[in-house]
């Protein structure tokens, strides 16, 4: 009978070689070579240089990141770049060839979200699913939220779209005054309130105001721990357990503040929601729908549906379309003319009209050019190894489309003359020419996660802009001393970004006639 060592050198050596063999021989890790980037320290990696740089995080002003990982790009001369931190991989994507081969075509490997040890684990945000794993519980978020979203079923939004844009240009004309207007407020609530109405049903202005507040306050957290590393605790999870108090845990103290509005977000409006079904009350919205297919006893749908009901980042758009279109009066007043021709000067321009309006629809596109409101979109996690242009990319790597730049890129200097000028004339069709790429396809995320709310986004955005360009012209500030005010074009950095706080005038373009056009939409038959 062979001894135990006999046994261990005939069995358990040769599985042993064969695995070594395999992972030695077969393995592509040790085939390709990871993707350029900085070497940084053994261990540590490049701990020194991307974390302690950017913990300063969170409201230091410092270079943004799209730009810090573009440099990079340059300095490697790749558009794919490796960043380690303490065995912890991460790819950044830095053109759209990239973009499109790994996020796109291979989304099948690309779609999982980082563990997020300080957004979800510290800040509350577990529940959104938009930072939820890859897995059958975040499919079950896509489908229940895509099936009442999708572009088929836009129609039964615009009532309320409707409304609201009444609401808003109302509110632009009563708070302009002293050489300015204040725009930003009354955007935030056009934006917040279909949001609100459409999820949660919610209505009254006291509301609206209410949980638009809350979304600026809980969306902090997004902002700042949003990109992968931004703070230590992405890479070191241990840090967790940290108590609050410990010198340097100031991450503690703010993950605090910020899961307290995270919380408050995801229950106030479910249970001033939960209040008014009780009272047979309730509106009909994505939350009674999902409700209404669901049994009584079935709380993991349930949960589903609240994490669904969700927030967005509409604003940014709106506001850097009207710090571009200030900077631009040539383009508002081309895209007047057509606005005039087409609907004429005695109604708002209307969903119906938007076909018939190409330069309009240029002024959007150039909007979502011109800067993009997630720069980094959001981090995508690999689910298994793969090989890129002779790149190894291990499983587990965090994988980062550098979305602002990959816009800049396709609109290089050979394909678009001065990429950077606010120019919607690049997107109207001219004989012989090929259109640009449109900015739909990279503002708002890729493959299998890309954002499931674009087309009702989108539809928002046009009304406004539509609106808006009807009503007003956009003129820039003055002062007590009737001097113009130049606004700065600036924008604020960490995942979401829009632009720097700016002053302008939206100026009546007809008084006459503003009484009756500001009716075509106050008379619709809205539910509330
Ligand atoms: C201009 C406005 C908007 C922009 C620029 C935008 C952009 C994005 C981006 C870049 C992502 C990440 C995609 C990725 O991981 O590759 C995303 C995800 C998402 N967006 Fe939007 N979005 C907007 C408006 C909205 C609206 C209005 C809604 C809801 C009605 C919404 C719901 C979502 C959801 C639920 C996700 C998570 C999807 C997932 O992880 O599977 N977004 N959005």
């Amino acid at each position: 009978m062979p001894s135990f060592t006999s046994l261990h050198f005939t069995l358990v050596v040769p599985i042993f070689l064969f695995y070594l063999y395999h992972r030695f021989v077969h393995s592509q890790r040790f085939k390709f070579p990871l993707p350029p980037g900085p070497k940084g320290l053994p261990i540590i990696g490049t701990l020194l240089d991307s974390v302690l740089y950017s913990n300063s995080s969170s409201t230091e002003a410092h270079e943004p990141d799209w730009k810090k990982y573009l440099d990079l790009g340059k300095k490697f001369n790749s558009d794919v770049i490796h960043i380690s931190v303490l065995g912890d991989h991460m790819v950044i994507l830095n053109s759209a060839n990239a973009v499109n081969e790994l996020l796109e075509k291979r989304s099948g490997i690309y779609s999982d979200r980082p563990a997020y040890h300080m957004l979800n684990g510290l800040c509350g945000w577990d529940w959104n699913f938009g930072h939820m794993r890859y897995c059958d519980y975040w499919r079950l978020h896509r489908k229940t939220f895509h099936q009442y979203f999708q572009p088929r079923s836009l129609a039964k939004f615009h009532p309320f779209q409707r409304k609201a844009i009444s609401e808003l240009l109302d509110s632009l004309v009563k708070s302009s005054k002293d050489g300015e207007t204040e725009f930003k407020g009354p955007l935030q609530r056009y934006a917040g309130s279909i949001i609100l109405r459409a999820t949660y049903g919610i209505t009254t202005q006291e509301d609206q105001e209410h949980y638009v507040n809350l979304v600026n306050r809980a969306i902090l957290g997004i902002v700042y721990a949003g990109n992968h590393g931004n703070f230590l605790v992405d890479y070191l999870p241990l840090l967790k357990w940290v108590p609050s108090w410990f010198p340097g845990a100031e991450f503690k103290r703010k993950a605090k503040a910020w899961t307290q509005s995270a919380t408050e977000l995801r229950d106030e409006p479910w249970e001033k929601l939960r209040t008014s079904i009780a009272a047979g009350t309730a509106l009909d919205c994505f939350a009674t729908e999902n409700l209404e297919k669901v049994k009584e006893d079935d709380k993991e749908m349930e949960v589903v549906i609240k994490n669904c009901t969700s927030f967005a980042y509409l604003v940014s758009l709106l506001l850097s379309t009207v710090l571009s279109l200030l900077h631009n009066p040539d383009v508002q007043a081309r895209a007047q003319r057509e606005l005039d021709t087409v609907v004429g000067a005695s109604r708002l321009p209307d969903f119906g009209d938007r076909e018939n309006l190409p330069y309009l629809e240029a002024v959007l596109n150039e909007g979502m050019r011109i800067h993009q409101s997630l720069p980094l979109a959001v981090p995508h996690h690999s689910i298994e190894d793969d090989v890129y242009e002779g790149y190894f990319i291990p499983k587990g790597t965090t994988v980062v489309a550098n979305s602002w730049w990959v816009l800049a890129i396709l609109h290089d200097e050979r394909a678009y003359p001065d990429p950077f000028k606010f120019n919607p004339e690049r997107f109207i069709k001219k004989e012989g020419e090929e259109l640009p790429p449109s900015p739909l396809l990279y503002a708002f995320g890729y493959g299998r996660r890309q954002c499931p709310g674009r087309p009702f986004a989108v539809d928002t955005a046009w009304l406004a802009i539509a609106c808006i360009l009807a009503t007003f012209n956009i003129k820039k500030a003055i002062d007590r001393d009737g001097k113009e005010i130049e606004a700065e074009i600036a924008y604020t950095e960490g995942m979401i970004s829009h632009p720097k706080e700016f002053k302008c005038r939206f100026v009546r373009r007809s008084g006459e006639t503003w009484e009756s056009t500001k009716s075509t939409f106050q008379h619709v038959e809205v539910e509330d």
